[in-house]
């Protein structure tokens, strides 16, 4: 049956197969505010694209998130390995499991691979008439690795008259076309018209492919769809190389917000807020060492500058440069430090780092999940084993005077005085500053040590340790446990981490000058 729709919508009714619900092959059967959203594409196991990335588009997007996967694929943030496509009629059984049962409000389609998938993608679809499909006809990923197979090119042509919107980068819109790749944005919408004509969809052109200092996005619909035949939003060129899944999240939100609103307008207006958000903050999740994914929960999750750890940082910044103007420290850069100095530091070093692991014991013993008590009773054992490296490495035979110097004293004492009464989240402040400006000072150091040319320099060996990655991780560890820690806590509580913390980085600060007082 036709439906004459003076709306968006020509319309014609189904019923959809799970709830009896009626359905309007191209309207949104009802606007849901948690729609149920399928996606049918290929997997990403590094997360960042592919249904991976769907699933966490359409939760980020306010959807419930469902998927149907039509190829395995090996891949990560550096490129595609392999790919293995499960027969075509395992892909139905996963299509009518879900559709059975579940009514669905909308889909997103991605990586199809070929042609027997696309057939068996467009029988379904014209056996459900799903209210909302997007269509992002995947042909190469960011990598440069095919997705689809040349010979595919044609069928998956035809499944474009089975979606509602289509979102094609510009690479792939001129292959739809069978055209030369747009040169600008003016002749990226000319192309966006030509496939909406060709087609009868309404075609999302993007713009991230373009040289341009921003990134503009369209619908374009020739059928009368749009308050125009272009509506166009633009956003800033976010500067990063972590876009990968950029695309697939995209279409994946498109599908959820146009479920939830009922408006193609509004949806792209709100999904490009979000994307940009999420691309913003995408350097955040250090995922990969290649092009990384996006930030899909940027808006759940605190920004650095909330972070306990950013202000805590902040505030002893006067410490830092203090140290780094140290006699002490300029002297070990540069190899005039004088062998009674290193070897006090190096002594009481030692001392300290046995005191340093019974308040690391006491923060395992404090711990809320396992892992963290884990992560510090690792680190209480790590502390005693480089003691005793110490001693045999470094300070057999130097001859150093080893009792414990007033300055280790009190910094000992005032970690063991927050052990003994100050919450975890206090705790856990105290002890990170001897990781994060050890971490920090011994970067700096390196990094002089380095430039001034490290060939015969008497503490070479000493300061090629501050190199060590896997201290590094365990820094970046350290200080998100803080994080973690100081979220949600009353702002005395914040206050006494804060001291807590500013207390430590203080007597790193005269741990350091303390050679030169007492060598
Ligand atoms: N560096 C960037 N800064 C801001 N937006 C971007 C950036 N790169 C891509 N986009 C946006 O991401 C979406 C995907 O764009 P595009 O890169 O053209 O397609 P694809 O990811 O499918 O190759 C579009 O909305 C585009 O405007
Ligand atoms: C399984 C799968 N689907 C799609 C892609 C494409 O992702 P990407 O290369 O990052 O490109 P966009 O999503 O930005 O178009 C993929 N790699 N894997």
């Amino acid at each position: 049956m036709s439906l004459q729709s003076s709306g968006r919508w020509l319309a014609s009714v189904e019923f959809c197969r799970a709830c009896s619900a009626l359905s309007s092959n191209g309207a949104a059967m009802t606007i849901r505010t948690t729609p149920r959203v399928l996606s049918i594409a290929g997997t990403d196991p590094s997360g960042g694209a592919g249904i991976q990335a769907d699933l966490k588009s359409i939760a980020a997007n306010g959807g419930y998130g469902m998927a149907a996967v039509t190829a395995l694929v090996a891949q990560n943030t550096q490129g595609v390995r392999s790919v293995h496509t499960p027969p075509a009629s395992f892909l139905t059984e996963q299509l009518t499991a879900v559709s059975d049962d579940v009514c669905i409000d909308a889909v997103k389609i991605g990586m199809l691979g070929d042609s027997e998938v696309i057939g068996t993608v467009g029988r379904w679809l014209a056996e459900v008439s799903p209210a909302v499909v997007v269509l992002d006809p995947v042909m190469v990923a960011t990598s440069g690795d095919r997705l689809l197979a040349a010979e595919a090119e044609e069928a998956l042509r035809l499944l474009l008259n089975q979606a509602h919107l289509v979102t094609p980068n510009l690479p792939e819109l001129a292959v739809l076309l069978g055209a030369a790749p747009a040169a600008d944005w003016q002749e990226a919408l000319a192309q966006g018209r030509e496939l909406s004509r060709r087609h009868g969809v309404m075609v999302l052109v993007k713009g991230g492919h373009l040289p341009a200092e921003d990134c503009p996005d369209a619908l374009v619909d020739v059928n009368g769809r749009l308050a125009g035949e272009v509506v166009e939003f633009r956003s800033g060129r976010v500067r990063t190389k972590n876009t990968h899944g950029t695309g697939c999240s995209l279409s994946a939100a498109m599908a959820t917000v146009q479920a939830r609103t009922g408006d193609w307008t509004e949806s792209l207006k709100e999904v490009k807020e979000w994307l940009f958000g999420a691309l913003v903050r995408a350097d955040e999740l250090e995922v990969g060492k290649g092009s990384g994914p996006i930030h899909h929960f940027h808006q759940h999750t605190p920004r650095p500058a909330d972070r306990f750890s950013t202000e805590v940082w902040e505030r002893t910044a006067g410490i830092r440069a203090e140290i780094m103007e140290l006699d002490f420290v300029r002297q070990l850069a540069a190899g005039t430090l004088s062998e009674a100095q290193f070897g006090y530091y190096l002594a009481q070093d030692a001392r300290y780092l046995n005191g340093y692991s019974r308040a690391l014991a006491r923060a395992s013993a404090l711990a809320p999940t396992e892992q963290e008590q884990l992560f510090w009773a690792k680190s209480a054992h790590n502390c005693i084993e480089v003691e005793a490296q110490l001693h045999r490495e470094w300070l057999a035979g130097r001859g150093v005077q080893s009792e414990q110097g007033p300055v280790t004293k009190a910094y000992v004492d005032h970690l063991l005085a927050v052990s003994a009464a100050g919450s975890y989240a206090e705790l856990v402040a105290a002890v990170v500053p001897c990781y994060w400006l050890y971490a920090h000072v011994g970067g700096e150091l390196y990094d002089r040590y380095k430039s001034a040319g490290a060939a015969g320099h008497p503490y070479g060996a000493w300061i090629e340790t501050y190199a060590d990655e896997e201290f590094a991780e365990a820094t970046r560890q350290a200080v998100a446990i803080m994080d973690a820690a100081a979220q949600q806590l009353p702002e005395q509580e914040r206050e006494r981490m804060m001291a807590a913390f500013e207390h430590s980085a203080r007597y790193e600060l005269h741990f350091f000058d303390a050679p030169r007082l007492y060598a």
